[in-house]
């Protein structure tokens, strides 16, 4: 094993190491970020503060011998970031808690998935102009990586977007393409050895997801969404989140559905299969009123009409998919769902 302590290693050194990768991101939000008890934000006048937290886990969410430390530090922050772009948000600040074995810390390999993970985190938070505010740093109790990111965002008082106000009538639309990153994972974890850091971050569904925060922010300001959610666990999944939030039913069309180009080089059925079901495609999913017209694309990003809001009526099924030949078949939620995946 290659043992090689080069920087000073503990709790404090790592704080450190996190507060001058993360030193280059300010916004006039965060009056005061990483260093003491709490941080202190300043909201903008008029709007509210929304707030979601997710985990990544090392083996559920990544695997450290196949996904590249930086595509786990962006994936990390881009979690938190695609729900706030789903409400319409801008986000405020992010606050990252990380849990390290403590045999990271002895070996090269262990320091340089630190710096990748930051790296990799930090471009992605430039990008969007979110400061990391803060955080918490323990030793794990076990062999795994443990983080969690938790972020801050802020939408005009009563207008941010929600999953329970899609209404019979409205139309369906999804961002971009599905599928393309349970494509690009199922490659990876064929794989024996770590995927190399790809030279753009485009094209890499899996890998760099891109939070769809402008898309939100353009579907909140135009007035253009009735509800609307991020594609984390699946079309058929979170669609179905959507319509028993808003007590609806859905039609899907199945040809109308954008399928991602790494989808579509299995056969039909497995693009399918990944569009429907694969998750964490980080896309939208929202609905419009039936006269408004949707533009073909927001913010740069594809919007594509996949189906119609239906009233929700006993004993039917809750989505139903109509694929080319006419015929319609009711459409399970099989995304993915903790606890019964493995
Ligand atoms: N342990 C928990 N304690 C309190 N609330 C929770 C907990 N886990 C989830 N929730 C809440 O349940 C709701 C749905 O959570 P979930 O994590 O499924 O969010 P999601 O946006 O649908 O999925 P994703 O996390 O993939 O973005 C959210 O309001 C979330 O805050
Ligand atoms: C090693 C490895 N195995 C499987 C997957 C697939 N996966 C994990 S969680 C999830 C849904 C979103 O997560 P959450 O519901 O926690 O937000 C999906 C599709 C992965 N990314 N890495
Ligand atoms: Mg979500």
């Amino acid at each position: 094993m290659n043992k090689m302590p080069s920087r000073p290693i503990g709790e404090l050194a790592l704080i450190e190491q996190i507060r001058q990768a993360s030193s280059p991101v300010r916004n006039k939000f965060v009056t005061l970020g990483i260093g003491d008890d709490c941080a202190i934000l300043r909201p903008p006048r008029g709007y509210e503060i929304l707030v979601t937290t997710d985990f990544t886990l090392e083996d559920r969410h990544f695997r450290r011998a196949l996904h590249p430390p930086e595509s786990v530090g962006h994936r990390c922050l881009a979690r938190g970031l695609s729900d706030l772009a789903a409400m319409g948000a801008t986000p405020l600040a992010a606050f990252l808690s990380l849990a390290l074995p403590a045999t990271m810390f002895a070996e090269k390999s262990g320091q340089l998935w630190i710096d990748g993970f930051l790296r990799g985190l930090r471009e992605l938070s430039e990008h969007h102009n979110v400061p990391l505010a803060g955080g918490d740093t323990s030793e794990s109790p076990s062999r795994f990586i443990l983080a969690d990111i938790i972020l801050i965002g802020s939408a005009p008082r009563s207008r941010a977007l929600r999953r329970s106000t899609a209404r019979p009538g409205d139309a369906i639309y999804v961002t971009g393409q599905l599928g393309g990153a349970a494509a690009e994972l199922a490659t990876i974890l064929a794989r024996k050895r770590r995927v190399p850091l790809p030279t753009a971050t485009e094209n890499h569904p899996h890998l760099f997801p891109e939070p769809r925060l402008d898309t939100g922010d353009a579907l909140l300001r135009r007035n253009l969404a009735t509800a609307c959610i991020d594609i984390s666990d699946g079309l058929s999944t979170d669609l179905a989140h959507l319509c028993r939030a808003s007590n609806v039913a859905a039609e899907i069309e199945q040809t109308a559905i954008p399928i991602h180009p790494l989808a579509r080089k299995l056969t039909p059925a497995a693009a399918l299969k990944n569009a429907l079901h694969g998750g964490e495609d980080y896309e939208l999913l929202f609905t419009a009123a039936p006269t408004l017209r949707i533009p073909s694309s927001l913010a740069a990003v594809p919007i594509t009409r996949i189906g119609t809001i239906k009233p929700k009526r006993p004993r039917q099924p809750l989505i139903t998919l109509t694929p080319p030949d006419g015929t319609r078949s009711p459409l399970e939620p099989a995304g993915w769902e903790h606890f019964t995946n493995h």
